[in-house]
């Protein structure tokens, strides 16, 4: 596929099969010496490749039959057929709303008209979801078409067009250990795998085998869109490395079932991504990913609530207010709903959404002390006749100068699992992506891949998953931009800085003319050439152009704008 633009640097190659990019990775290394904080900037050479042919994936979800699975595999057959419908709000029409690669943009620098925004799909060769091939599991053998309907999310006149096709996807029969979810979805299970543990993790490595075959898709990732599982204790022995978990595997000892086809999946090599609480990767089963160097992420998809919460909080307490208080309430009446009604399946989804402020609180010594942070307290209630469309309440309270006190209330409503799908399509693209990226460095020149634990994916994630010892970053702006300037990185384009240093100086050095051929297309220096506007120094007031012709000269070219 051509390239939508191209990079003009002698650091970047377009080749054959991948785009090549050398990059100076700029970072601030403290320390303290002799009571001394000192800061180094320091600076390492990378050499990124992407591959740039993009493979047919295919995407087996675990769960299929949820709200989830049902809502995001219809959105991408409408999308595929461009579908429409009539609702009494009038013609709605499919679309990816709240994908940040299909519905967000990335600033490729500026030009003579002002900023150029592309689409942050655009950035590198990526997988369009309407590409994608769907499969799965789950432990209710409804078709797709009939659990689209128990799951009451799309409107009818767009499942009746939809029907034709969803009604000939059928989930795979799964693995169902009743004491890993709420007791209240028993009665769902009518479709799931008997034998031993190893057999049936076998049965999952076959139904892979199966997908790939019968669909042609050249790759696979596996993603847990199933329901929240409690916790499972990490046990010595049991779990706690890779042989003990196969081994417990082997022996029918306490693994979960979402524990269980992350090892299938990684053993067939496929990516693996937990969009649900449970801590579905323990020691055992990372130390299996990195052993085969395959992609796991997760955990718990950021959809609602808790995506508001990592903007909301980073604006307070980077703006200097202390934030003291938060909860968050919300209640919803779809199935996930019914099944977080249990209290160890609750737990799992409280503790997701309690830790996603830590980092803001920890960066800002100023407002709180030593193991110091906000109340928080985390609601969650069935109510089934809200269905899918969860409301939720929130309040933050924070001390703002001088002893005073500002309350933010915010009242969210919204269909869940429309939150949900089109971060189910970032996750594996994005993790898809990830797998075709290798680079090297000045000082260690074999090409590499990601860590298999795929840290980046934390934009799209309550708990973000990272490599052990490494920071977890929940603040959402942070996470978006180290996307964005990963991926711009493997162009040899510098991030975006905001600084705008050309509009904040007495005399311009920047080249706001369209460069030409013979000019030096870079910002080049001008030694004088103040901003003259018909002779007064007058600058633009409000972003509004004042009407004035505005000349810049300089020793090499002529501004005129
Ligand atoms: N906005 C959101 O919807 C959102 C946000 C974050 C996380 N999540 C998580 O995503 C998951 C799915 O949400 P949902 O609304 O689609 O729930 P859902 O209950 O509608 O769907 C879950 C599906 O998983 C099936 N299932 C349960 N155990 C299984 C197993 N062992 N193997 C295969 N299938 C199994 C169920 O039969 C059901 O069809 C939940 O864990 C939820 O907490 C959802
Ligand atoms: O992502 P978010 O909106 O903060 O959190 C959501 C919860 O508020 C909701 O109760 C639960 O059912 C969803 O699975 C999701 O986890």
């Amino acid at each position: 596929m051509a390239e939508k633009f191209k990079v003009e640097s002698p650091n970047v190659r377009y080749l054959k099969d991948v785009i090549e990019a050398d990059y100076n990775y700029s970072t601030n290394q403290v320390y303290e010496e002799n009571g001394v904080t000192k800061v180094k900037p320091c600076s390492t050479k990378f050499t990124f490749r992407t591959e740039k042919k993009v493979p047919k994936l295919g995407v087996m979800l675990v769960g299929w039959g949820g709200n989830n699975g049902t809502t995001v595999t219809a959105a991408v057959l409408a999308n595929q057929m461009g579908l429409s419908w009539m609702t009494k709000t009038g013609k709605k029409v499919a679309n990816y709303y709240g994908s940040l690669f299909q519905s967000s943009t990335v600033c490729l620098g500026r030009g003579p008209d002002g900023e150029i925004f592309i689409p942050f799909r655009d950035l590198l060769p990526m997988v369009h979801p309407n590409d994608i091939v769907f499969d799965g599991w789950d432990i209710s053998s409804m078709n797709l078409a009939d659990a689209m309907k128990r799951a009451e999310v799309l409107d009818w006149q767009l499942q009746e067009q939809l029907k034709p096709f969803m009604e000939k996807l059928k989930p795979r029969p799964s693995i169902y250990i009743p004491e890993f979810i709420a007791a209240n979805q028993e009665d769902r299970a009518d479709h799931i795998l008997h034998g031993t543990k190893a057999e049936q993790v076998q049965k999952i490595r076959e139904d892979i085998q199966d997908f790939k075959r019968l669909s042609g898709v050249d790759k696979v990732i596996v993603l847990w869109t199933a329901n929240t599982e409690r916790f499972c204790d990490v046990i010595p022995g049991i779990n706690d490395t890779a042989d003990h978990l196969l081994q417990a595997i082997e022996l029918g000892l306490e693994v979960s079932p979402s524990t269980m086809f992350a090892v299938a999946s990684i053993l067939e090599g496929c990516a693996y991504i937990n969009g649900s609480p449970q801590n579905t990767f323990v020691p055992g089963a990372i130390e299996l990913a990195t052993r085969h160097s395959v992609f796991i992420g997760g955990d718990d998809f950021k959809s609602g609530q808790t995506k508001i919460k990592s903007v909301l909080v980073d604006f307070l307490v980077g703006a200097g207010l202390k934030t003291v208080s938060i909860v968050s309430y919300n209640h919803l009446g779809n199935n996930d709903g019914k099944n977080l009604s249990a209290p160890q399946q609750f737990r799992s989804k409280e503790i997701s959404k309690s830790n996603v402020v830590d980092d803001m609180v920890q960066s800002n010594p100023i407002l709180y002390g030593p193991n110091e942070k906000p109340d928080h307290c985390v609601v969650i209630k069935y109510v089934p006749y809200v269905g899918d469309s969860k409301r939720a309440m929130d309040e933050y309270s924070s001390e703002i100068m001088m002893g005073g006190t500002n309350t933010i209330v915010i009242h969210n409503t919204c269909e869940d699992s429309l939150l949900a799908s089109p971060i189910i399509l970032d996750l594996v693209i994005l993790t898809e992506l990830c797998q075709r990226i290798t680079f090297c460095t000045e000082q260690d020149q074999d090409f590499q891949t990601f860590h298999s634990v795929l840290s980046i994916l934390s934009f799209l994630c309550k708990a973000p998953l990272v490599p052990q010892g490494t920071p977890v970053v929940n603040a959402l702006f942070r996470q978006r931009n180290c996307i964005e300037n990963i991926l711009r990185a493997c162009l040899g384009l510098y991030p975006q800085n905001h600084m705008m240093l050309e509009y904040k100086m007495q005399r311009s050095f920047a080249s706001l003319k369209r460069p030409s051929k013979d000019l030096n297309p870079c910002p080049i220096s001008s030694k004088k050439g103040m901003v003259q506007v018909n002779g007064f120094h007058q600058g633009i007031t409000n972003g509004h152009c004042n009407g004035l012709k505005q000349t810049v000269t300089s020793s090499d070219t002529e501004i005129e704008n």
